[in-house]
C-alpha cells in the first residue's frame, strides 16, 4: 500500500484527530535526556522514531551520520528520490502488520520516544528567509488601514506575488519566548519619533516551505517544476511590530519591526503528505504573465487556528482562546508562483531556504491572520473570555497557531507554533 493510503495502520496506535498519523510522517530535529545529540525524527502518534538509530540497525540505507548532523540538511541535499523512499521505507517498518520493528522490543523502546520526553529544535539550518505577502484579503485589509481604502491593492499586486528579504538569523523554533521589542515609532501627534517598546505587538499566521532542491546562480526554476525543489512546509509565526512597521516601511520594506524573531513549527511535513490535500487555488485576473501561468492545481486545503493564552491572572489561570480560523487554500500566489517570481531575475536558493507565504486572511472577520486586521489596528479590541480586552500583544500573552489537513478519519497536520512575549528587556 502506497505511504498516503487512508486504510493504512501502525502498531502506534493514533487517535483520528492526531496529527501524526501514519499517514504524515513529518521530518523533525530532537534531543533526549539519555542522548543530547541532535537528530533526525519522525513523528508518528505521541511518539517520535529515531532515524539514527534505525540507520544503525541498517534498517535505512543511508549511513547514520546523515541523521546526527544537527538539522536536516544533509538528509535534504540528497535529493527528491531520497527522501520519498525513506517516508516509503518509515511507512512499511511502521505498519501494523510488518513485525520488523513492531515485535524487535530492544530496538522498539530505543528507537521510540514519547514526544513528551524530548525536546524539539530548529529542523533546518535556515540559509535565508523571505516572506511574502500572497494573501488578497490580507493586502487588502492593510492597504486599507495603512494607506487608502479606495486603493487598497498596490497597482503591482495582482501582477507578481510581492515579497521582502527576512532575517534567518532570528528564525526560532516553536516553545522559544521572545520579548517585546524596542525601536523607533512615531505617534500620530507628533513630527518626531521616540525610542520606546513597541504598544503594537502582533503576530502573522503564515505557512512557510523549505527548499529540499537548490537552483544555481542565473538558473531561474521553471514554475512547472517549482514544487520539486520543495521539500515540505510548517507553520510560521511572522511576529510584527505594528508601531515600528509603520514608521520604518517607506519605500524598503519591514526592517526591525520583524526581524526580531520569527517563529516555526517543529516538524516538517513533506510535499508527498501534502499531496491528498492539493486544491485549486482563487482564478486570477488579469492572467498573470507566463513565467507565473500554473497549468495544474497548487492550492493546499489546510485549516488553520490561532489561539491567544493570556497571562495568567493573579489566581495563576488562564483560558486559551480562539481568535481565528481560516484556510491556506484562499492564499491567491501559489508556492510554485512565489518560487518562480523569487529565482527568475537568477535569484539562487539553497537547501535550508525558508519561505513564508504571508498572512493567511480569509474573508470573514474571524478569518484574520493578525491582531492588526481582527481589531482595525487595535481601534476595535478583542474581548476574550474572563472579560480582558486585546488590541495588540501584551506582555505574558501566549500565541499559539495549528494547522492540519482534514482526510477520511485521519489528518495529516502540522502540530503548533507556539510563543510567548515576554517584557522588554
Ligand atoms: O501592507 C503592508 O504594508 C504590510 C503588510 C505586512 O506587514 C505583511 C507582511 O509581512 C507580508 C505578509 O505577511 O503578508
Ligand atoms: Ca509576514
Ligand atoms: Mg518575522
Amino acid at each position: 500500500m502506497p505511504p498516503n493510503d487512508p486504510a493504512l495502520k501502525s502498531f502506534i496506535a493514533t487517535a483520528p484527530e492526531s496529527h501524526f498519523p501514519i499517514q504524515n510522517l513529518p521530518f523533525g530535529i530532537f534531543s533526549s535526556v539519555e542522548d543530547a545529540t541532535l537528530r533526525v525524527g519522525v513523528a508518528i502518534g505521541d511518539h517520535v522514531v529515531d532515524l539514527a538509530l534505525l540507520a544503525d540497525a541498517d534498517l535505512l540505507p543511508l549511513p547514520s551520520e546523515v541523521f546526527r548532523s544537527g538539522s536536516l540538511n544533509q538528509f535534504v541535499a540528497l535529493g527528491h528520490a531520497t527522501w520519498r523512499v525513506t517516508r516509503e521505507l518509515i511507512s512499511h517498518l511502521l505498519r501494523d502488520d510488518n513485525p520488523l520493528l513492531r515485535d524487535d522490543h530492544t530496538l522498539r523502546s530505543a528507537a521510540l520516544l514519547p514526544q513528551e520526553e524530548v525536546t524539539l529544535h530548529l529542523p533546518m539550518e535556515i540559509a535565508g528567509y523571505t516572506d511574502f505577502y500572497s494573501s488578497k484579503e490580507h493586502a487588502t485589509n492593510v492597504g486599507s488601514m495603512f494607506r487608502d481604502p479606495e486603493n487598497a491593492l498596490l497597482p503591482n499586486w495582482l501582477h507578481m506575488p510581492i515579497g521582502y528579504n527576512g532575517r534567518a538569523s532570528s528564525v526560532v523554533v516553536s516553545g522559544t519566548a521572545l520579548h517585546r521589542p524596542k525601536g523607533q515609532l512615531k505617534l500620530p501627534d507628533s513630527d518626531a519619533p521616540i525610542f520606546a517598546p513597541s504598544r503594537k505587538l502582533d503576530f502573522e499566521l503564515e505557512a512557510g516551505f523549505f527548499i529540499g532542491q537548490p537552483n544555481a546562480l542565473g538558473d531561474p526554476i521553471n514554475i512547472a517544476v517549482a514544487e520539486q525543489h520543495i521539500f515540505g512546509m510548517v507553520l510560521l509565526n511572522d511576529w510584527s511590530a505594528r508601531d515600528l512597521q509603520q514608521w520604518e516601511y517607506v519605500p524598503l520594506g519591514p526592517f526591525n519591526s520583524k526581524s526580531f524573531g520569527t517563529s516555526i513549527s517543529p516538524w516538517v511535513v513533506t510535499m508527498e503528505a501534502l499531496e491528498p490535500f492539493r486544491v485549486a487555488s482563487p482564478a486570477q485576473v488579469p492572467v498573470p504573465l507566463p513565467y507565473l501561468q500554473e497549468h495544474t492545481d497548487n492550492g493546499f486545503d489546510i485549516t488553520l487556528e490561532v489561539t491567544l493564552k493570556p497571562a495568567e491572572d493573579s489566581s495563576g489561570s488562564s483560558v486559551g482562546q480562539v481568535i481565528c480560523k481560516t484556510n491556506f487554500k484562499a492564499m491567491y500566489w501559489t508556492m510554485a508562483q512565489q518560487l518562480a517570481h523569487h529565482t527568475v531575475s537568477g535569484c539562487n536558493t539553497k537547501v535550508g531556504d525558508l519561505m513564508g507565504s504571508g498572512t493567511i486572511s480569509g474573508n470573514t472577520p474571524d478569518a484574520c491572520g493578525s491582531l492588526l486586521e481582527l481589531t482595525r489596528n487595535g481601534q476595535n479590541p478583542l474581548t476574550l473570555t474572563g472579560g480582558a480586552q486585546r488590541g495588540f500583544i501584551q506582555d505574558g500573552d501566549e500565541i499559539s497557531m495549528t494547522g492540519w489537513c482534514q482526510g477520511d478519519g485521519y489528518r495529516v497536520g502540522f502540530g503548533n507554533v507556539v510563543g510567548k512575549i515576554l517584557p522588554v528587556q
